[in-house]
């Protein structure tokens, strides 16, 4: 299996010899699954970044990014993505106490890549920074312990942040962020210490995908070849202080996902005994490190912690502020179908809150939008007291076995009809006995018009029991997603007309 060996090769497992038999029992599971992606599909990723690294310069207009160039690997392959998509680029190497090593393979890299480079040497404002503050704390200055290396580590890395940040602001630039997506689920960055303002590698593997960016890309190899360290004097290198390789951390965080997805209700002690690592001292060693590392880090991944705030909506609003009139085009919640858009479920906690104050339920009949409407409902709290249901009835058969619209009037007029939206209202009014309420929608999300009928018209109709049907034309335009979202969110906003 050669995608194997790239791996291997690529992870700077090679040298170390072979890995355990668990590892290598789930690492060929997971290659053969494509989780480790394979060349081909890495050159379409580095293809796509790269694309959107320059929609965003050109949408945004910003050009120049600034960041630092330590002499690791995922520093080099941001600044040869960032340049590859036109920016001006400008890499800094700032040691402090630093072997010089490092130092030359992050100006090696620079030549290498074509970019700028700038270098400045923080080891005094390092020292006087410790200094000042250890006349708050005496020990910070000279103890030995792992906090306190880790407090002074971390000064280091803040020291630079400010450095870049300024940087940044003389060239009207903006900070590009290396974190990857191991180092990541470790927490094994430094809070406002090294993540910026643009995150281009943070969806990679540091073990394998962030180097084969790097040969991709022109990074020199002596520079993805390189130990990975902190570069903060806090320990011997990443791994050790991680407590496994960054190729066992990736595997066993793709294992722990699977088994968590077989059984979502397991509790972190049962997962080691299912991972059956047993017999292999080295996997237990290492999957109980993993665990440890995502248990007393979970909350770096969600800095600032977000409370469920009671006015949450707000925030929503302002989401849709930026969506729809400032944020670049590349950025824009198009992701409707998987998550809903803050204004999406802001509507939905709207109209849920209407019909609980009418103590009316509501059904929903969807044809486009296959029961996204009756989700958005179902995902707000205490739904199950005003959602009676939804009818998705995708297809003409659908729409007439379990909604009874006329088999004649689609032949007449196609689905795609003000007539069969109200019929299929009434429809899920009828045999929803508990709803007061129907909304059903019907149309053509596309991407190629159908039956004559054009992408991006639906037809909506709401129907309140004491009342008569009311049927909306919409013209949408976009991507099918697009339209659905547009749709749902129509549909949200007619359903509380509708309870007015
Ligand atoms: N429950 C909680 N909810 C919300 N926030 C909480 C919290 N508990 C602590 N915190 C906050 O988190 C802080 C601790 O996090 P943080 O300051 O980041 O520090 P910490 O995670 O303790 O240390 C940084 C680690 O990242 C490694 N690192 C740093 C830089 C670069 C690299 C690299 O190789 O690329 C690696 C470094 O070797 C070290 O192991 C606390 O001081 C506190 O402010
Ligand atoms: N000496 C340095 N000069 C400039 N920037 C640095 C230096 N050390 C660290 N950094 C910045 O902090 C980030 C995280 O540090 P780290 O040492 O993990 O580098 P890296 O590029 O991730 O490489 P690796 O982890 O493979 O050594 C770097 O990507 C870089 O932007």
């Amino acid at each position: 299996m050669q995608h194997l060996d790239e791996v291997l090769e690529l992870s700077r497992q090679r040298p170390r010899g072979p890995l355990s038999p668990w590892f290598e029992t789930r690492l060929r599971e997971q290659v053969g699954a494509g989780l480790f992606l394979p060349p081909s599909e890495l050159q379409a990723v580095g293809k796509r970044l790269v694309q959107q690294l320059a929609e965003y310069r050109e949408q945004a207009g910003v050009s120049t990014a600034v960041l630092g160039m330590s002499g690791g690997v995922d520093s080099a392959v941001t600044a040869a993505l960032l340049k590859e998509a036109g920016w001006r680029v400008v890499g800094y190497t700032l040691p402090i106490e630093q072997d010089p090593v490092e130092t030359e393979r992050g100006v090696e890299a620079c030549h290498a890549l074509g970019i700028e480079h700038l270098q400045l040497d923080l080891s005094e404002q390092y020292h006087c920074m410790v200094a000042g503050l250890g006349s708050l704390d005496e020990k910070l200055r000279s103890g030995d312990t792992d906090a306190l290396r880790t407090r002074r580590g971390n000064m280091r890395a803040r020291l630079r942040m400010i450095t870049l940040y300024d940087q940044a602001h003389r060239w009207g630039g903006l900070v590009a962020s290396t974190d990857n997506f191991s180092e990541l689920g470790a927490g094994f960055w430094t809070l406002h210490g090294d993540v910026g303002d643009l995150t281009p590698v943070q969806s990679l593997l540091k073990s394998w995908e962030v180097p084969w960016m790097a040969h991709a890309y022109g990074v020199p190899e002596s520079t993805w070849r390189a130990k990975p360290t902190d570069g903060l004097g806090i320990g011997e290198g990443d791994e050790a202080q991680i407590g496994a390789t960054y190729l066992e951390w990736d595997v066993t965080v793709f294992a722990v996902l699977d088994v968590l997805r077989r059984n979502p209700s397991l509790s972190a002690e049962q997962i080691p005994d299912v991972l059956c690592a047993g017999d292999d001292p080295v996997a237990v060693r290492a999957i109980a490190a993993v665990l440890r590392r995502l248990r007393t880090t979970w909350f770096k991944r969600m800095n600032p912690i977000a409370l469920d705030h009671p006015k949450s909506d707000r925030l929503s609003m302002l989401d849709m502020i930026d969506d729809r009139l400032f944020r670049p085009a590349v950025l824009r919640d198009d992701r409707a179908l998987t998550s809903f858009s803050g204004e999406i479920v802001a509507l939905g906690q709207r109209l849920a809150n209407e019909l609980a104050d009418k103590k009316i339920r509501v059904v929903t009949a969807e044809s486009c939008t296959a029961g996204l409407l009756g989700a958005c409902i179902a995902a707000t709290p205490r739904s199950s007291s005003v959602l009676e249901g939804s009818f998705v009835a995708y297809s003409p058969s659908m729409k007439i076995d379990a909604l009874g619209v006329p088999d004649a009037l689609i032949q007449e007029r196609t689905v795609y009809d003000p007539e069969v939206a109200r019929a299929m209202a009434e429809g899920a009014l009828q045999r929803a006995k508990g709803a007061g309420l129907a909304i059903a929608i019907t149309g053509v999300a596309g991407p190629e018009p159908d039956e004559g009928k054009p992408v991006g018209l639906v037809y909506i109709a709401t129907l309140h029991r004491s009342g008569t049907p009311q049927v909306t034309e919409c013209h949408f335009s976009g991507q099918p997603r697009e339209i659905v979202a547009e749709t749902v969110r129509k549909a949200l906003n007619l359903g509380l007309e509708a309870l007015d």
